[in-house]
């Protein structure tokens, strides 16, 4: 019998959740950067800098970004790591890819860029210093698997970010209900002609984990001394976990 997973609300099989989380993606790619601005009112901005803030990445690391897009996180440990380090900007999307990819030429950084899957990593193991992905876990259809992968890729002192969209604090639960499920998909529709992805990003925020969920899946990963910030009230939470 084939696995059943979610894309959103709705129950399919696993085979076909990545088609669908790649539609999505396709169909946003070009206008993704100015959506995310409008939706969170900038505040993606604060959360991507605080992740890179609870980092600990400094001078001559080497970090990968999985799931890393249109490159936001990639530009900012650039300047890090400086030049003796190295960040691996990943996607498994090609447009959100070659978007992230131009966006880091103009920003006059040269790096290296991979289209890979984050359930199978083309890297070796003990590799990087830090591993981050950002708002990128809840699309994948086995997280566990990706976990496992990003923590084997770390070297032994190493750190996963993981950034992603969490439980909210319950009373501010219907007005959240009411701007994921009502403004969200009017300004999928205004903006990108697609009400239908930004649909589909509140549903899948609904379905993925809550904090202390994906803490005990980072630990089951063999991560530890895993911890988590809420940030605005839980709307996004950050995890971090270390390879020992
Ligand atoms: C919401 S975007 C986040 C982009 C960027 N990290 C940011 O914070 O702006 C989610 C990204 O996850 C990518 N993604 C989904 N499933 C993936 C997988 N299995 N492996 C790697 N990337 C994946 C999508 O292609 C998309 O670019």
């Amino acid at each position: 019998m084939t696995n059943q997973t979610h894309f959103g609300f709705e129950t399919v099989a696993e085979e076909e959740k990545a088609g669908r989380v790649a539609g999505v993606f396709s169909s946003v790619a070009q206008k993704y950067d100015i959506m995310n601005d409008l939706m969170s009112m900038g505040l993606h901005r604060l959360w991507k800098m605080f992740a890179i803030e609870i980092s600990g990445v400094g001078s001559g690391d080497r970090v990968l970004d999985v799931a890393g897009g249109t490159g936001d996180l990639s530009a900012a440990f650039a300047k890090r790591v400086g030049p003796t380090g190295e960040v691996w900007l990943t996607d498994i999307n090609n447009a959100m890819l070659t978007r992230g990819r131009d966006r880091l030429l103009d920003a006059g950084v040269l790096g290296p860029v991979a289209q890979c899957d984050a359930e199978k990593l083309p890297f070796p193991s003990d590799h990087f210093d830090c591993v981050t992905v950002a708002f990128g876990l809840r699309n994948m259809t086995h997280k566990e698997s990706a976990i496992a992968e990003m923590r084997r890729v770390l070297k032994p002192g190493g750190r996963l970010l993981v950034l992603e969209f969490s439980k909210v604090w319950k009373p501010l639960e219907p007005a959240y209900d009411f701007y994921s499920f009502k403004i969200l998909p009017w300004l999928g529709s205004k903006v990108v002609n697609d009400p239908d992805s930004y649909r589909y990003l509140a549903e899948s925020i609904r379905m993925h984990p809550d904090q202390a969920t994906l803490k005990s899946m980072m630990e089951g990963a063999g991560l530890a001394r895993v911890d988590y910030f809420n940030l605005t009230a839980g709307v996004v939470a950050l995890h971090r976990g270390y390879k020992l």
